[in-house]
């Protein structure tokens, strides 16, 4: 049969080309990584332990180190071993306390960042469902699974090496200055200015560090997503010999994050290298002024020899901090993306607790009192009802929809059809709420659709897409995906009336048998199936589907359209039809161009005419 020239999916995030241009790094809120903070606060003992564990490595590895100073000079003076038994026992007691400092530093600073991730990274996934799918299809799914994985992956880094070793950095050489100064002034003058020099460093160039951050986190996604493109499109690539092309695209992205890597290591090497000068500088003047003490006989050999390595051993948690300060451009870049998605706005507002008026199955309305026991009664289908809904995607698009106006009475079958870009997808996402209407209403059972919670219209609407997405396990399990604590009989039952053990039977395992990834072990008629098991176990009171544009062969043709009528009947059906068998079965024939409603009445009525419906089946009929 023939059918409308569409393909009626949603354009789907694979679908958007990879851009040839450099990526441009998009504009990051200011003071993304303060943002990382209060995530903290929730494991307030674990940070204080870190900073507590970070701090004792660094003190009593300067301590070690200055206690060998002291007896080197001590014994140097003339000291026997039995007079500096002691500094031998201490210094034997620091080397033991500083590495169990290490060891619980690595321990408690890795468990608090591997709690702090587990929570970001749920968090994430609450922030893409809360926007999904609407806000998820202009996005690549290279894009999305980098913030979910990489970008939270990176966050560890800030948790469980910088933040307590940034404070234990401030702390420990605010110490060593102490001591310094305890033992001779001028040259404890001379190190806090060095350490204050060297911690104003990274700061000097952070405008550049985060333009470059910026820049190499988007060249990365841009990357990423590439790649995952070329793995998902393998098989056009390979059909259309388009392997030289998306190599082509991949070493340019290639090239494109080295550039922007050698910049970004550039300027870490400049910014080192003068940190590096400044320390060099530091500890110069605090070894001359020291000597100048020692001639002039106001310090003891020993009191210099501790100054000098107290002095020198303050500057290496700062450069650790500094190392890391380095990085804080693509920190603060990978803390962006990460909060972007969690901060997200919901697609749609969830209307006030107290507009809980659930549709009743049947057309009446019912207070439900709590949300859970919202699930309502099967006690029949629900009408549809489109009034002048108006609709565009974002604000400066043209309208999608333009005053639709259109009734579906419970239980009836409507045929949406039209050329592409007509709007018929657009009508079952206003229909599933992963929009709300620019103006007009979506009636369910004669309640707006913007006054019921998503998780409400999920209950009483179902979608049978064009593109079923199955997951990498069994048949059984794709269909309990709808219902997860349904019986095995009812998952059995369900893919009998959808036709699945038909084919299911002849499968190694029968419904236990695996599917492959994206259910490749599966044809598309066969995916199809599944879906409308998946929506018979569902039993939802709306029923919208999206039918397959491509040609099935007769015999899965046939099944696929036995299993829909078995999915249509008892409820109301919004078919985004493709096949003119279809149509005529359908009660009700809405004809869209343009987004708005051109033709709309019974097949049989409109068949006959000369209206737009029987041109745009004359024009597909040849
Ligand atoms: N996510 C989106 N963002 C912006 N515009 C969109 C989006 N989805 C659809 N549109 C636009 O809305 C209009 C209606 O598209 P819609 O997908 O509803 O048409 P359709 O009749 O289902 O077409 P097809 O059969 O080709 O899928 C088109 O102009 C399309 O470009």
């Amino acid at each position: 049969m023939t059918t409308t020239p569409v393909s009626a999916s949603p354009p789907g995030p694979a679908e958007v080309p990879v851009p040839s241009r450099a990526v441009e790094p998009e504009e990051q809120p200011r003071g993304a990584i303060l943002r990382l903070v209060p995530v903290l606060r929730r494991h307030r003992r674990t940070f204080v332990a870190t900073v507590g564990c970070s701090l004792a490595t660094h003190l009593t590895s300067i301590a070690a180190v200055a206690t060998g100073a002291a007896m080197v000079a001590e014994v140097a003076g003339g000291a026997s071993l039995r007079d500096v038994g002691w500094l031998l026992t201490l210094l034997a007691g620091l080397v033991l306390g500083h590495a169990t400092a290490y060891w619980a530093e690595m321990w408690v600073a890795h468990d608090l960042a591997f709690k702090v991730l587990a929570a970001l990274r749920l968090e994430v996934f609450d922030g893409l469902e809360r926007t999904a799918p609407g806000g998820l299809l202009g996005r690549r799914t290279g894009e999305v699974a980098g913030t979910a994985m990489a970008d939270v992956e990176t966050l560890e880094w800030f948790y469980a090496h910088t933040a307590a070793t940034a404070l234990a950095a401030v702390l420990a050489p605010l110490c060593a200055v102490g001591v310094v100064g305890v033992l001779a002034g001028p040259p404890a003058a001379v190190l806090a200015a060095g350490l204050a020099v060297v911690a104003v460093v990274p700061f000097v160039g952070r405008r550049r560090a985060d333009e470059q951050g910026r820049a190499i986190r988007a060249e990365l996604a841009g990357l990423k997503a590439a790649a995952l493109d070329g793995v998902q499109g393998l098989r056009e690539l390979v059909v259309f010999g388009g392997q030289a092309a998306h190599t082509d695209r991949l070493l340019a992205a290639t090239r494109a994050v080295n550039r922007r890597a050698r910049r970004y290591a550039l300027r870490t090497g400049v910014e080192s290298s003068t940190a590096e000068f400044v320390l060099a500088a530091t500890a110069f003047g605090v070894l001359a002024l020291g000597v100048r003490l020692l001639v002039d006989g106001d310090l003891t050999f020993t009191a210099y020899s501790v100054m000098v390595v107290v002095a020198t051993g303050a500057f290496v948690p700062l450069m650790e901090a500094f190392a890391m300060v380095t990085r804080f451009g693509e920190l603060r870049a990978a803390a962006a993306r990460v909060f972007e998605v969690v901060d997200a706005a919901p697609n749609v507002a969830e209307p006030p607790a107290t507009a809980g008026a659930v549709p009743r199955r049947g057309g009446d309305t019912d207070q439900a009192p709590s949300s859970d026991s919202r699930r309502p009664a099967p006690s029949g289908p629900l009408d549809v009802c489109f009034r002048d809904v108006r609709f565009r995607y974002r604000p400066g698009l043209p309208l999608a929809l333009d005053g639709v106006s259109f009734t579906v009475p419970a239980g009836a079958t409507v045929a949406l059809v039209g050329r592409s870009g007509a709007g018929k997808t657009t009508i079952a996402h206003l229909l599933l709420r992963f929009w709300d209407a620019t103006r007009g209403e979506v009636l369910l059972g004669g309640r707006a659709v913007g006054d019921l919670s998503q998780h409400e219209v999920r209950e009483l609407v179902s979608l049978v897409p064009q593109d079923v997405y199955l997951f990498n396990t069994t048949v059984a399990h794709n269909v309990r995906l709808a219902r997860p604590d349904a019986s095995d009989a009812e998952v059995a039952d369900v893919c009998e009336r959808a036709l699945v053990t038909e084919f299911a039977d002849s499968l190694p395992a029968g419904l236990d048998t695996p599917v492959g990834e994206r259910g490749a072990a599966l044809s598309g008629g066969q995916r199809q199936r599944v879906a409308v098991a998946r929506a018979l176990l569902r039993d939802p009171a709306v029923l919208v589907l999206d039918e397959a544009a491509s040609n099935l062969d007769a015999d899965s043709e046939r099944a696929v359209a036995a299993a829909t009528a078995e999915a249509r009947r008892g409820r109301t059906t919004l078919i985004i039809a493709h096949r003119l068998s279809t149509v005529r079965d359908a009660d009700l024939v809405v004809v869209l161009d343009g987004g708005r409603v051109v033709e709309q009445g019974r097949p049989e009525d409109l068949l006959t005419g000369s209206g737009p419906f029987a041109s745009l089946m004359r024009a597909q009929l040849g």
